[in-house]
């Protein structure tokens, strides 16, 4: 990969008469005219959505994590929960970056085809394009099988059964469902109601040529290095609803949540064990809101500027990914066992997401990339899992998947109304 180039700053053309909203669908609108890569994203807590913009997809195919030091190239990682040729990892270098908290400006990284992409750019945010209809890129995979409450079941039974038969501790077993989407629904639209609806979550609306495009608000942090330094990640598992009257201090968990979120902490330590690394900060775990769920949750932190570990954030994302919280223990006869049985593409789902040294050097944001869509031209595919122990009960499963699909599966209905 090629060092990092130095961004330049570039007005915004006839950006002081549009709302930032409207900016976002023009860099959209561009990036889908041209055929090229484009991530929109909120990050948890944050006022305002970015945007990074490739000006070759060929540039964005990686096949490799990223690059998590200062050094590497600043972009937006998109990587599936299997590396393959039908989902590829892709890394969108920032040829554009945009914050619409900032939205006189933008970036610019020159990098090949870049100075021919800036004019074609300029030219046409000048001509004040039409945007109504954006086509936006679609995964020229199938819609992948979907799960009927007795498939999945099945499916579930079977992972117990795995996990009595010594094969698996744990597993996560998923389900994919398609909604068709409503006539008026508008991807961009979605993207704001979820950034109105899950101000903690990472928010975000991917769209690249073999990939399809993604939308989606999770919960999960996979792997961040802070402005400060602080390498962190953490153990998220155990679903219970957030129900009138419950809070998280309220929050009651039996054994099987407490031992699945166990299992996903001590792997965890276990990658931190086998770089060596003893100097960690462990908090939780704690109940903590996901949208209308609850969850338990362990921070690990680790502050890399006292422990001789540089590259701490890159090694760990390649032991980390894909967590217990997604793929099971031991993980490759999870992985396995759910390439054997589970029947149907994740893609993208529980594969993740984020920027790298975007805006900043020496930070990186990834998360998991939970409670998502696949939009489709006529529908949407929505994805959710659940990690089985051997108290698992498969109705109860079945309905904690229908739970979580409910939590990007909201902003469907809203265009309905
Ligand atoms: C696999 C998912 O959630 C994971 C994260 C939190 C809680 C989980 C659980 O309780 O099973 C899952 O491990 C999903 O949302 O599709």
């Amino acid at each position: 990969m090629s060092q990092r180039p130095r961004p330049t700053l570039v007005p915004y053309p006839g950006g002081e008469q549009l709302a930032p909203t409207e900016q976002l669908r023009q860099l959209v609108a561009f990036a889908l005219q041209a055929d090229l890569p484009v991530a929109l994203w909120r990050l948890p807590n944050a006022a305002h959505a970015q945007l990074c913009l490739s000006f070759s997809w060929e540039e964005a195919l990686t096949g490799l994590p990223p690059n998590l030091e200062a050094s590497a190239p600043s972009g937006f990682a998109f990587f599936p929960f299997r590396d393959s040729d039908h989902n590829p990892a892709l890394f969108l270098p920032a040829n554009v970056f945009f914050d619409s908290g900032q939205p006189a400006l933008f970036w610019v990284n020159k990098t090949g085809a870049a100075d021919f992409r800036l004019s074609e750019l300029r030219q046409f945010l000048q001509a004040s394009p039409d945007t109504a209809s954006l086509r936006w890129h679609q995964s020229p995979q199938p819609a992948p099988a979907t799960a009927s409450l007795e498939e999945y079941t099945a499916l579930v039974r079977r992972g117990v059964a795995a996990i009595e038969q010594g094969e698996v501790q744990k597993v996560v077993s998923s389900r994919a469902t398609r909604q068709l989407l409503p006539p008026s629904f508008d991807a961009l639209q979605a993207f704001e109601d979820l950034q109105a609806r899950y101000p903690q979550a990472f928010v975000s609306l991917v769209s690249a040529p073999g990939a399809g495009t993604w939308l989606g608000a999770t919960p999960e942090v996979l792997a961040e290095v802070t402005p400060e330094g602080t390498f962190r990640t953490m153990a998220l598992a155990g679903t219970q609803p957030l129900t009138p009257g419950l809070t998280a201090q309220k929050a009651i968990w039996r054994q099987k949540e407490i031992e699945e979120q166990a299992l996903v902490a001590r792997y965890i330590v276990s990658c931190f064990k086998q770089l060596r690394l003893r100097e960690y900060d462990e908090i939780g775990p704690r109940t903590v809101v996901a949208g209308e769920l609850l969850h338990l949750r362990t921070d690990f932190a680790v502050h890399l500027r006292q422990v001789p570990f540089p590259s701490l954030g890159t090694d760990m994302l390649r032991l980390l990914h894909p967590t217990s919280a997604v793929g099971g223990m031991p993980r490759q006869a999870a992985l396995d066992f759910l390439q054997q049985y589970e029947g149907y593409d994740r893609a993208y789902y529980s594969g993740f997401l984020g920027p790298v040294n975007l805006p900043q050097a020496g930070v990186a944001r990834l998360f998991v990339n939970l409670r998502c869509m696949q939009l489709r031209p006529t529908e949407a595919i929505l994805y959710a899992g659940t990690g089985l122990t051997i108290d698992s009960d498969p109705e109860r499963e079945w309905e904690e998947t229908e739970l979580k699909l409910q939590t990007a599966g909201a902003v469907l209905a809203t265009f309905n109304n």
